[in-house]
């Protein structure tokens, strides 16, 4: 009688301590244990209970998804492996829809050049890729179109890069809203705001354990457009300060930069 075929690999999530989840080829499992081989190549024996669920698309996994609302899997596992990815490869911007997930890569990229920015105001979005950029020239674009006030709305835990990708939408927006002859003196409105920033900054952020210049407080960013779309000014309000941080910052931390 000849013997039945192997099973073949079956591919699998495995729970993992530095990458979160990884998939993995299983070729052995019982009750206990199980033989994987990693995406590196490598073979281990881990616990039965590190093995999560089956990949269904294991033919998907070298894409870098652009957008989530793409993938044939959608789960936390898949989810975290594709934004893991895209950040290796330096493409910190994943879209989901009309929302942006950005990843703080913690050194500075040639994401924002004046190259870029020329693509994001002069080019089809279709043609583009998920980015910063795409999202405030999505709100100047649909503020033309509607004729109505947009928003933007930047939220995520403290460090993830509220702050930068505030003063990247602000610099997208004044490049495209300049204005000619006499209302080119008003442009440079990013750096007026950016100029107004170290004193908001002074009585409003501090050290924490997590971010060097951590803004303690929130903010209500208006930039105005005239009818011809260029910019005429801006307002802040500034809500949330935490005052209790003068008298009792968390351990480790210090209250604001202010002396
Ligand atoms: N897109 C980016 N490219 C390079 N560095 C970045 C980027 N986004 C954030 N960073 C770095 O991460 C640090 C923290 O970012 P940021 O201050 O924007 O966080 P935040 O979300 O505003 O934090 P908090 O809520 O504590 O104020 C910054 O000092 C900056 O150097």
């Amino acid at each position: 009688m000849p013997m039945p075929p192997p099973p073949p690999r079956a591919w699998a999530w495995c729970r993992d301590d530095v990458d979160g989840y990884l998939p993995v080829k299983v070729s052995k499992q019982n009750t206990t244990s199980a033989t994987v081989q990693l995406p590196s190549g490598e073979t281990k024996i881990v616990p039965s209970s590190d093995i999560l669920d089956p990949i269904q698309h294991p033919e998907n996994l070298e894409i870098l998804q652009d957008d989530l609302v793409q993938m044939d899997d959608v789960n936390n596992m898949s989810v975290v492996d594709n934004l893991r990815r895209r950040i290796a490869a330096e493409k910190i911007y994943t879209s989901v829809g009309d929302i942006l997930i950005a990843l703080n890569p913690y050194k500075q990229l040639p994401l924002y050049t004046p190259t870029v920015i020329d693509d994001f105001i002069k080019r089809d979005p279709v043609d583009l890729y998920p980015h910063v950029f795409g999202v405030a020239m999505g709100a100047f674009r649909n503020m033309i179109a509607e004729r109505a006030n947009q928003s933007i709305l930047i939220s995520g835990e403290s460090g993830a890069g509220k702050t930068e990708a505030t003063k990247q939408c602000l610099h997208l927006l004044s490049e495209v809203a300049r204005g000619e002859g006499g209302e080119m003196e008003m442009t440079g409105i990013e750096e007026k705001i950016l100029m107004a920033n170290p004193v908001l900054e002074a009585f409003g952020n501090a050290k924490t354990v997590r971010n060097d210049n951590s803004s303690r407080f929130g903010k209500y960013m208006q930039v105005h457009f005239n009818q011809k779309c260029v910019i005429v000014g801006c307002s802040t309000t500034n809500y949330l300060l935490e005052k209790s941080r003068v008298v009792s910052p968390a351990s480790g931390e210090r209250n604001f930069h202010v002396m």
